[in-house]
């Protein structure tokens, strides 16, 4: 089974290498840099999903891929806040693509204020940790749990709830 990823970003490769192999799923792997077609911060559930929907169908086309991934973060506005949101898709041809989403956390209101006035996460949070690429390493979860939880394991889950609902990869 040849499985792409729609990403170049490393945490994003990581968690899908690292769930396959728990999963003890064989194949050959590879990633390409997907355009997600939707904003480069998506502010909204549905506007993420489209960005890993988009990015696993860029996969297909481009690529000789029989599975492909797209992963995409994004934020949510609710009656009680900014949210961080995740969402994934598995897109194989022919075949329904399945999604799946990650767990949220309310952002700072100086952080929600800056992304309300146009601001990206991924500067914004380098500026707020001190850090640098967060977006590529604990993300913004890490900083905000105390690296409780990072970007890894938010993508690791994801990838467990796709590929859970692979009955056939299974048996
Ligand atoms: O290389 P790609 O796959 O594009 O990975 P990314 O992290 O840059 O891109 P996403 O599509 O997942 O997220 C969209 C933008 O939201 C920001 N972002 C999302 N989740 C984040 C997180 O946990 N930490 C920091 N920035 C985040 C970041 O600025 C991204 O450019």
């Amino acid at each position: 089974m040849k499985i792409a990823v729609g990403s170049k970003n490393p945490v994003k490769i990581k968690a899908v290498e690292y769930t396959l192999q728990e999963a003890r799923i064989q194949g050959s792997f590879m990633s390409i840099d997907a355009p997600s077609n939707v904003s480069e911060m998506p502010f909204s559930d549905e506007e993420t999903m489209q960005g890993a929907i988009n990015r696993a169908e860029y996969c297909l086309k481009h690529m000789e891929a029989d599975v492909a991934i797209g992963l995409e973060g994004g934020v949510m506005e609710t009656p009680f806040g900014l949210f961080l949101c995740n969402w994934g898709a598995l897109a194989e041809n022919g075949k329904t693509t399945l999604l799946a989403g990650g767990a949220r956390i309310k952002l700072p209101d100086e952080i929600a204020v800056n992304l309300r006035a146009g601001e990206e996460l991924g500067p914004l949070m380098d500026i707020y940790s001190r850090r640098e690429n967060v977006r590529s390493k604990e993300g913004a979860i890490g900083i905000f749990t105390n690296g409780m939880v990072n970007r890894d394991e938010l993508f690791i889950h994801i990838m467990k709830l796709l590929i859970g609902q692979k009955g056939d990869w299974f048996k």
